[in-house]
């Protein structure tokens, strides 16, 4: 039986939505989906490994609610975020009859969410997307807000859109299969909260971590229901990230997506690619003097509970820099970076001397 429910609503005027959190929430997809469209076509995509776990289960509670269903599935991992992957993707809607009538789901991590979300954003401009997020990562940040796309082999997600979810059904219970490196990876994301909009967050992080490590269901409802109304208030105030404000949810970023790109998308996890781009970007406060040592131990000393005191990836320091100068927050050819002033604020920060950007790969 399902427990409490949690619904943050993200209010942006027609493309509002829910976003429902709770335990064994996944048995209620149908009407989930009902109260939200009059389509009776999904085109659900998944991954090699959600598939089996939960894709086919949810794709069967369709069917037996008189859905017609496609299900596609793509190999697991950051790889399939190419275009190679989205044009089959395309394809096969086409051979499969999809139209504008149709609806997208994913089911699965920020990998499949994104790709899903850029193949429904795309396909004969826009079909109806859900998302059903079973990563933490996903469900506390990607399958929030409207971001979708793939990368380029030199440019983290750099082909995309802006097209927000009809609706995103979160069920907890999915974590319990989370392998234990995605399932650290997925509390970067809810560490770089903390950091940057709610210090109260960050200490009740501090104050749980014997209940996150065991993933408690109450504790995981509670941290993805924040972790969505902390990103879903930045989104409503800054959809597509034009006052500065969501570039906050970056924090991390510009070192972490050129850890990720030098990498070849392999060697780190997008949220362990984070949790190193995090330690950078303080260490980058610390050396600017905008934070003191003390906040730069704080965060150190969470990341370390939490097993995600992740290194910056050896690599040359150019070619990182030259990585990094592929950022969309770059403004005039100039890099900008996401900088503490204390835990639960930041600011955006532009003229930052190379010299430190390099040194801070130091942690
Ligand atoms: N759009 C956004 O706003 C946004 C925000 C953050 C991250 N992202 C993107 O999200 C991606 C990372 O997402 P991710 O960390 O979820 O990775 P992922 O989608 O690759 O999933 C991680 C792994 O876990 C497996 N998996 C998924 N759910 C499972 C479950 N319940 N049990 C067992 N295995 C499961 C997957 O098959 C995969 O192997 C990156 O591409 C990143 O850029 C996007
Ligand atoms: O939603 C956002 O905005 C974010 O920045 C959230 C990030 O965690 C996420 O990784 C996002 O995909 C990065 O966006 P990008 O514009 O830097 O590619
Ligand atoms: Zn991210």
């Amino acid at each position: 039986m399902p427990g409490k429910i949690e619904t943050v609503r993200v209010a942006l005027a027609e493309r509002s939505y829910d976003i429902e959190i709770g335990s064994g929430t996944l048995a209620a997809l149908p009407e989930f989906l009902r109260a939200r469209t009059d389509s009776d076509h999904a085109v659900v995509i998944t991954d090699g490994n959600v598939e089996g776990l939960y894709a086919d289960a949810a794709s069967d509670l369709l069917v037996g609610d008189g859905w017609e269903v496609d299900l596609f599935a793509v190999d697991p991992g950051e790889t399939s975020k190419s275009v190679e992957v989205v044009e089959e993707l395309w394809n096969v809607m086409l051979d499969e009859g999809a139209d504008r009538k149709s609806i997208v789901v994913a089911i699965g991590g920020g990998v499949v969410g994104d790709l899903a979300g850029f193949a429904a954003a795309s396909f004969a401009r826009g079909l109806e997307f859900f998302q059903v997020p079973t990563t933490l990562l996903a469900q506390v940040d990607s399958s929030v807000g409207g971001k979708v796309g793939i990368n380029l082999p030199g440019a983290k997600n750099m082909v995309g859109a802006f097209w927000q979810p009809r609706g995103v059904l979160c069920d907890v219970d999915a974590m319990q299969s989370l392998p234990d490196r995605e399932y650290r990876a997925g509390l970067a994301e809810v560490v770089k909260y903390g950091v940057i909009l709610d210090a109260d967050f960050f200490a009740y992080l501090e104050a749980n971590i014997e209940a996150i490590n065991v993933r408690d269901a109450a504790i995981l409802t509670h941290i993805v229901q924040r972790s969505c109304r902390l990103k879903a208030d930045v989104v409503e105030q800054d959809e597509r990230e034009l006052t500065g404000l969501r570039a906050s949810l970056n924090y991390g970023h510009t070192f972490g997506h050129a850890f990720e790109a030098i990498g070849e998308y392999e060697e780190l996890l997008h949220g362990e690619a984070v949790a190193a781009g995090m330690r950078c970007a303080m260490q980058l406060a610390v050396r600017l003097g905008r934070v003191d040592e003390a906040t730069y131990a704080r965060q150190e000393s969470l990341l370390s509970a939490l097993n995600l005191l992740v290194d910056p990836l050896e690599a040359d320091g150019q070619d990182l820099l030259r990585l990094m100068y592929r950022d969309k927050k770059t403004a005039a050819g100039k890099l900008r970076f996401i900088l503490p002033s204390r835990i639960g604020h930041v600011e955006l920060v532009s003229d930052v001397p190379e010299i430190d950007i390099l040194a801070s790969l130091e942690v």
